[in-house]
């Protein structure tokens, strides 16, 4: 009998995508360069990269908001590059800035966005009140999206990119400034869209403890390029055994001390912070030397953690300090 599991079906394939911005005086940003991903049905796949790798620019071709230079997008059987309308009856989009709606009520917005979506009356305010009910947004739902804090307005506009289930939803950072609750509300709502609708999830995240979490595959995004597309665990297994320690100097680190000298030679250096990858053995020799010589004067705070994503992105020749813990 033939027990491999069945070929996973393909929700949105990529195919070398392109894309450069002009930015004045005949400067150019390469957001994009040749970029190739299949994300399968019912998967939630992410992409985790630094302030200014190119998620978003990735995004938003792949909503139809952005033409790009070169390359095909096929969402479910449609060819996006060439039809970009098609894209808003296929998915649901959490955008990083979502002003659009911020006059309406809470309520008002997310049955405005179900109609929209070409819901009957009856059944649009049907899908409000769940959602609403589903989010723990019912308080909220008479203020107009303006007046409410910043993480209360994200999940109100999560809200409206849940109504009218759309087989995928693309996500760009879209717990930023919620509390933990309402983190939690977000990645259950995620869950159960997947689990009852099939439903196919792209999140952008620079978090790497979400992307963790919550990922079933993940693509690290560094200066456009995609340099590493795996599981979070397979990723993490290509730094396993290792250990990560930082280090945070006072000033400037003491590198006419021998121990710091030979640390400067390993540490991935940013300011003031330095991070070293080491064997678990090693990892305690370090502490030892920095922490009982002259050097410990200098030091403000160290930390050792097991290994990240982050310090896969970093192995893989990150070159930026811009992911979360
Ligand atoms: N409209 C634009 N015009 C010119 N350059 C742009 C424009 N939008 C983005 N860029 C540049 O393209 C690159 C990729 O930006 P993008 O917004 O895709 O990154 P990102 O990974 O989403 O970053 P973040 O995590 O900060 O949202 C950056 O260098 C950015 O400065």
């Amino acid at each position: 009998m033939d027990t491999e599991a069945p070929p996973a079906v393909a929700c949105c394939s990529i195919r070398g995508l392109t894309k450069e911005y002009r930015t004045g005086r005949g400067a150019t940003v390469l957001a994009n360069s040749d970029v190739s991903l299949d994300i399968r049905r019912g998967e939630v796949f992410g992409l985790l990269g630094p302030n200014g790798a190119g998620k978003s620019t990735l995004v938003r071709q792949l909503t139809g908001l952005l033409k790009p230079d070169r390359g095909s997008i096929d969402i479910l059987g449609h060819d996006i590059v060439r039809h970009p309308e098609r894209a808003a009856r296929l998915l649901g989009y959490l955008g990083q800035e979502s002003t659009a709606l911020d006059e309406l009520t809470v309520s008002l917005a997310v049955e405005t966005t179900a109609r929209l979506r070409g819901l009957p009356r009856a059944r649009a305010r049907a899908e409000r009140d769940a959602v609403l009910a589903e989010l723990a947004l019912e308080p909220l739902a008479d203020r107009p999206l303006a007046k409410l804090s910043g993480g209360q307005r994200r999940l109100a506009c999560f809200a409206t990119v849940l109504v009218g289930a759309r087989p995928l939803l693309v996500l760009d950072e879209p717990t930023t400034g919620m509390d933990p609750v309402a983190r939690r509300a977000v990645w259950a709502a995620v869950d159960r869209r997947r689990a009852e609708l099939g439903a196919t999830v792209l999140l952008v995240t620079h978090n790497v403890i979400e992307a963790e979490t919550v990922l079933d595959r993940v693509a690290v995004v560094d200066e456009g390029r995609i340099i590493a597309c795996d599981t979070p665990g397979r990723l993490k297994a290509l730094v396993d055994g290792d250990v990560r320690l930082d280090l945070v100097w006072r000033e400037e680190a003491p590198q006419h001390l021998p121990p710091v000298a030979a640390l400067a030679a390993r540490a991935v250096r940013n300011g003031r912070r330095w991070t070293v990858r080491a064997t678990p053995e090693e990892a305690r020799e370090l502490v030892a030397e920095v922490t009982s010589g002259p050097a410990f004067a200098a030091l403000d705070d160290f930390s050792l953690t097991t290994p990240s994503l982050e310090d896969v992105y970093l192995l893989l020749g990150g070159r930026h300090e811009g992911l979360a813990r």
